[in-house]
């Protein structure tokens, strides 16, 4: 075929491309381009050098017809992309010296990057690591999303209060993605199912378009470019109601287009409670719709048989959000390809995974039955199949269990019949994971129960894992240069195991100092407290399982000790960042009371460099990698059975935050590998918690048996902190669901262990050393490499470079 020639990198080279786009891409010149325009040609230059791997990775993945894993999501975190592709094309350099040489200031340049927030927190983020490590890996992948107009709200705060702004990422257009109107899909809503020689055809009543484009997923260290492919609704050319508009009803003429465009408009801000919305269930379809019928086109590009289907697609479900697409390949497979029932059914189920990321009951999703049978009557009638032998088969393996029937139905008869979408996922798919050991056992032991008596080998854990590229090297140079001249290789960024060479580097007095010069100075330049204070991070989500709530009461006994007098704390400075949903009220009178007790601490003399809190608005991934190289302590302090797995603990145990931390989530497997010394336990274990929770707790008790925690408690009730947080003090007294005061004064305690062991701070630094020498476990990579060996079974693609 045609060769192309291939881009230099040379930084001659590099700024010759950065003219020419300026010139002929951007139409504009050196003397008047803006701001704008360097980055957006930057940006051209060097998706350039992407694009050309982008294009060998196509050939090479489409010559060998191999098998594909396709990730569907609702949500993709993917974070800023100019740092990233700078460094994953080899172009920082090169890049640098041409913004210099056509005037412009790097930093000034990079500032420009947004990040698409098309993502709520860590199902969005995790999604991300994922592809990377699977571009990384050489998989052949596609990840599949919708491409949100407006993505994850801009907080900002007002009298302390957290306010919603609309995030308008694209506003400026986005110069990573990759337009690919040719591609358009057809999607139908609503309607009816008509019968036509005994096949079921569906007339939709309403059809929307769904366009896709593209944003490039470099691996690192290899020339492997996958995608990353993004659905935006849009109207159908023929809705625009031409008459309506000559009669000048200009709304009207419209609103069939603005109803379409409305599916893609905005990512839902919840993270944990499912909404119910109509609008919702439609995001979930068209994603699923224009998603399949892309990969049954790409499939077809290669392959004619239907049974090759399952063994050349792997489709992983990022929890129950994209489960339509069951049913929906049902529908294609047997009513527009005529195959069987059966047949039709063991390749579904052959084909899907499913990922399950929580254990809140609220955040399990259910649809009502009727919502569902309006919008997609097709597919109600399908699930009633499928639950048909669903039941069938629980009534012969357990004969006369009518309880168990009632639990594992896909619907759910009274107060109200729901779809439960769990149980379809679980039932359509061949294999369901959690996220970390403790979930998955909890998943099998107690939401998932009945599934997994009756399909135990369908149940297999994967523990998450987060990109160490993003996480360590493009967040922390200085950690990442000090870890590569320790260890005199950098080929830890792809064998993250290779980090436990620094063990034997921490009886080196000087390479402990450089380790403790590089926190300090990410401190200092993160310019959020004294640099030379313990920086004690909690940057997560807002829920009250997460218990920003007993960090705050921390904060305000510390307050009071030291009004009292004789305070022996080291000094600190505490910080917040996360976000609440905004329908989210007792989350956000949490954020309201922390802004509230920060504004109290920081004005305080008595408190000035001894403790300091600080709550920057708008935590993001951009913020993020600001953070966590600057973090030495990481808040990890949910109720124990609560968090699915986290992955912020991740990112600060491998950038030498020390962690505090209850036994939840992966809490426990990085204490396991970082070594009980280096981890500051505290804390009821996720059995006596549940034992404590649907037992007689007394929140009171522990308020009249504490002192410390009733003092912290009465100044809120009392109005200290601008009479702000009587609803928060109320429903720790009255309510306490995530047993906030049962495990206050544990937590203070090992808070002072914290304190000692940062008074020693050669002891501290080991023990920082350790903790990030320990964690390879944690990188993405061996995440994916486990789904491949337990879940997807693809095998790599290598790409000549
Ligand atoms: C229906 C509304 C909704 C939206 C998103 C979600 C997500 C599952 C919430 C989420 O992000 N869960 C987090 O997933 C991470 C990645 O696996 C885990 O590390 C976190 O523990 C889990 O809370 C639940 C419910």
């Amino acid at each position: 075929g045609v060769e192309l020639r291939s881009l230099g990198n040379t930084p001659d080279e590099f700024r010759q491309d950065m003219l020419s786009n300026l010139y002929y891409r951007r139409g504009t010149t050196v003397e008047s381009a803006s701001a704008q325009d360097a980055y957006e040609t930057l940006a051209l230059t060097v998706r350039d050098r992407l694009a050309e791997r982008r294009a060998r990775t196509a050939a090479a993945q489409y010559e060998s017809n191999p098998r594909w894993v396709y990730y569907l999501s609702a949500e993709y975190l993917l974070g800023p992309q100019l740092e990233q592709n700078l460094l994953y094309s080899g172009t920082s350099e090169a890049a640098h010296k041409a913004l210099e040489a056509c005037g412009f200031k790097p930093e000034e340049i990079a500032a420009l990057d947004v990040e698409p927030g098309l993502g709520n927190g860590g199902l969005g983020r995790l999604a991300a690591c994922l592809l990377d490590s699977l571009a990384t890996l050489d998989i052949p992948a596609v990840g599949y999303g919708i491409r949100y107009d407006l993505g994850i709200f801009r907080q900002e705060f007002q009298d302390g209060r957290q306010i919603e702004r609309p995030d308008d990422w694209a506003f400026q257009g986005d110069p990573w993605e990759f337009p690919a109107p040719d591609d358009v899909q057809t999607v139908g809503f609503y309607g009816h199912v008509d019968e036509r020689d005994g096949r079921k055809v569906w007339q939709p009543g309403e059809v929307v378009l769904g366009e896709p484009s593209h944003l490039l997923v470099p691996g690192y260290g290899t020339t492997t470019v996958n995608i990353v492919r993004l659905w935006r609704a849009r109207a159908h050319q023929a809705s625009f109601d031409l008459t309506r508009f000559s009669a000048g009803q200009y709304a009207e003429a419209v609103q069939d287009a603005v109803r379409a465009e409305n599916i893609s408009k905005v990512l839902y801000p919840d993270d944990s409670t499912a909404a119910g919305r109509e609008l919702r269930l439609k995001q979930q379809y068209f994603l699923v719709s224009c998603s399949l019928r892309d990969i049954v086109r790409r499939f077809r590009l290669r392959n004619s048989d239907w049974d090759a289907f399952g063994s050349k697609t792997a489709i992983q479900l990022n929890d129950t959000h994209p489960v339509l697409a069951i049913p929906e390949l049902m529908r294609l497979l047997v009513d527009e390809e005529g195959l069987d029932w059966d047949h039709a059914w063991s390749l579904v189920r052959q084909t899907f995974n499913y990922t399950c990321h929580t254990l809140l009951p609220e955040a399990l999703e259910t649809w009502p039955v009727d919502m569902l049978g309006r919008l997609l009557p097709r597919h109600l009638e399908i699930i009633y199949l499928i639950n048909a032998g669903l039941l069938e088969e629980v009534r012969s393996r357990f004969p006369g269990d009518i309880d168990r029937v009632r639990r594992m139905s896909l619907i759910q008869e009274t107060p109200e019949r729901l779809v439960r979408m769990a149980n379809l996922a679980v039932t359509g798919t061949t294999m369901t994971n959690g996220v970390a050991e403790l979930h998955t056992q909890l998943l099998t032991s107690t939401v998932l129960r009945d599934f997994h008596d009756l399909w135990p080998s369908r149940f297999a854990n994967v523990t998450n894992g987060v990109s160490p590229r993003r996480f360590v090297r493009l967040a922390s140079p200085g950690i990442s240069a000090l870890i590569s001249s320790g260890l005199g290789h950098d080929r830890w960024l792809t064998d993250l195991s290779l980090l436990s060479g620094l063990e034997a580097l921490t009886g080196d007095a000087s390479f402990r100092e450089q380790w403790r010069e590089v926190k300090r100075s990410a401190k200092a330049a993160l310019g959020l407290g004294d640099p030379g204070a313990l920086m004690d991070v909690m940057i997560k989500r807002f829920h009250e399982y997460k218990r920003q709530q007993l960090k705050l009461l921390h904060v305000i006994t510390l307050y009071q000790r030291i009004k009292a007098g004789g305070y022996d704390g080291v000094p600190r400075t505490v910080l917040f960042g996360g976000k609440a949903a905004p329908a989210y009220q007792a989350a956000k009178n949490i954020i309201h009371l922390i802004n509230a007790v920060a504004a109290a601490v920081n004005a305080d003399p008595a408190a000035a460099g001894l403790l300091r809190v600080a709550f920057p608005a708008n935590y993001n991934i951009t913020l993020a990698e600001h953070i966590i190289p600057a973090a030495d302590l990481s808040e990890q302090i949910s109720m124990a059975g609560k968090e699915a797995s986290g992955t912020g603990n991740m990112k600060l145990t491998l950038n030498g935050a020390l962690t505090i931390g209850t036994l939840d989530g992966a809490n426990i497997e990085i204490r396991d590998r970082v070594g009980a010394d280096n981890f500051f336990l505290f804390g009821l274990d996720a059995p006596a918690a549940l034992a404590l929770r649907s037992g007689p707790y007394q929140p009171r008790d522990h308020y009249h048996a504490d002192d410390e925690l009733r003092a912290a408690l009465d100044a809120i009730r009392s109005g200290a902190f601008g009479g702000v947080g009587h609803d928060v003090a109320a429903s720790l007294l009255d309510r306490d669901e995530y047993l906030t005061l049962a495990d206050y004064r544990s937590y203070v305690d090992a808070q002072a262990g914290v304190d000692a062991a940062w008074r020693d701070q050669d002891h501290w630094t080991t023990m920082s050393i350790l903790n990030t020498a320990r964690a390879g476990f944690f990188s993405s990579d061996r995440t994916v490499t486990d789904y491949l060996d337990r879940i997807w079974h693809a095998t790599p693609v290598r790409v000549e470079g």
